[in-house]
């Protein structure tokens, strides 16, 4: 592999100390900049850079140098929140909300996670696999370079495997870092909905042994909300969850105030995601706690729910992290330039905090801020240059056109 060298960018953007795995509160708005900047990458990984004033003259021997023309380079965004194996649309759904149904409506009517838990049960591995594929590809043109991606509309033992089992293909298949979070609990089955605990049971006594065995999951999930999983069955499954080694990453608070930050927080875990609906409580609990709360603005806009209190949960020095929710009901898109403008439009995120939302805090929402989410020395050398721009701030103001001319993955132009 040669190396590669990036002269003449106009701003290379996220050049944080390498010792910051996070940012919190006030903080998320220090994003530093290199201006008239060169990197160099080497053996797939960010191994130098600097202002041009500087550009070394020892450059290793076998080199391909390409010139940014004045755009900017940024790390790649790090999305640490999908649902992106699934086996069908479900634009029936998006049809039924246009005519005024809500989402908990669908759901209760077998829509839903049900309905793509049915579409899953008979669709092949591979099949799954190539689908799955194809989306990851579209976001990685989109300039995602890290990702997380949940299984959850399996509901039965071999159906959740077999999610979680795409997922490991797509980790040895593409050069990104891919992250498996386990969401049995993402609804219960129609065959369980008079036995909950029955559910309860088969997720922790025979699905977290079989993965843990295959070693499948590197997070544990549940959906706490009302009408899905309660705070007290939530406890439970993190409960579970963690002594098979799979640290929570859940989803709290998406429709109502459900007790599932407070959970979440118990079990220490990485993230709670969603957060549509916060009250002080949330905040203050998630302000004297290391979990990031990670807002899903794409969700709140197709679904017509609330945006979450970035400004709130900011205040309150917590740290932030942004994704995209892709799935097939309540966010069918992975677009994380989008979900960045709308952190700024709709959540009052500024430029920089956006950004870093969605880079070293994603990364940070991973467990991946030692390999991505930053422009640091070692880390994986996952980035996109972009056009010439103005600004930092015209990335997230051009919403929904992409300002990315070039991919680079692992040291090499995509
Ligand atoms: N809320 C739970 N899970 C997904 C939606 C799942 C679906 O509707 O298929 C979410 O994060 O929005
Ligand atoms: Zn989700």
């Amino acid at each position: 592999m040669s190396a590669l060298l990036i002269t003449d960018i106009d701003t290379l953007v996220g050049t944080h100390p390498k010792n910051i795995s996070v940012l919190k509160g006030g903080a998320m708005n220090t994003l530093p900049v290199i201006n008239n900047a060169w990197i160099l990458c080497e053996g797939g990984l960010i191994t130098g850079f600097g202002s041009m004033d500087n550009l070394p003259a020892d450059l290793p021997t076998s080199l391909t140098s390409i010139s940014a023309k004045g755009g900017y380079v940024f790390p790649s965004w790090c999305d640490s929140h999908t649902h992106i194996v699934f086996a069908a649309s479900r634009e029936e759904e998006f049809v039924m909300k246009i005519k005024g149904k809500g989402y908990e409506e669908i759901a209760a009517a077998g829509g839903g996670i049900l309905n793509s838990a049915r579409k899953l049960q008979h669709e092949s591995e591979d099949h799954l696999f190539e689908s799955a594929s194809i989306r990851l590809n579209d976001m990685i043109k989109q300039g995602t370079g890290a990702v997380e991606i949940k299984s959850g509309y399996g509901l039965t033992f071999d159906s959740e495997l077999k999610m979680l089992r795409v997922i490991r293909r797509l980790k040895d298949a593409f050069k990104i870092p891919v992250k498996a979070s386990f969401l049995a609990a993402h609804t219960f089955p129609e065959d369980y909905k008079k036995d909950r605990n029955g559910y309860i049971r088969l997720i922790i006594e025979q699905m977290l042994p079989g993965i843990a065995n295959e070693g499948l999951a590197d997070y544990m999930d549940v959906f706490c909300e009302k009408g899905f999983f309660s705070a007290e069955e939530t406890d439970k499954l993190l409960e579970a969850g963690v002594k098979y080694g799979l640290p929570p990453k859940i989803h709290a608070n998406q429709l109502s105030i459900s007790g599932g930050v407070q959970v979440g927080v118990k079990h220490n875990a990485i993230s709670v995601d969603h957060l549509e609906a916060t009250d002080e409580d949330v905040i203050n609990c998630l302000s004297t706690s290391n979990t990031i709360a990670t807002l899903l603005p794409s969700c709140s806009l197709y679904l017509g729910i609330p945006f979450a209190n970035a400004r709130g949960l900011i205040n309150a020095n917590v740290p932030v992290a942004l994704a995209s929710d892709f799935n097939p009901g309540s966010t069918p898109s992975g677009n994380m330039n989008f979900v960045v403008s709308l952190g700024c439009i709709k959540l009052k995120m500024l430029p920089e905090e956006a950004i870093n939302a969605a880079t070293l805090n994603g990364a940070a929402a991973m467990q991946l801020s030692d390999v991505a989410g930053s422009i640091a020395i070692g880390k994986k050398a996952n980035l996109f240059i972009t056009r010439p721009m103005s600004s930092i701030a015209y990335l997230p103001y051009s919403f929904g056109q992409s300002q990315i001319e070039k991919i680079i993955l692992n040291g090499e132009v995509n």
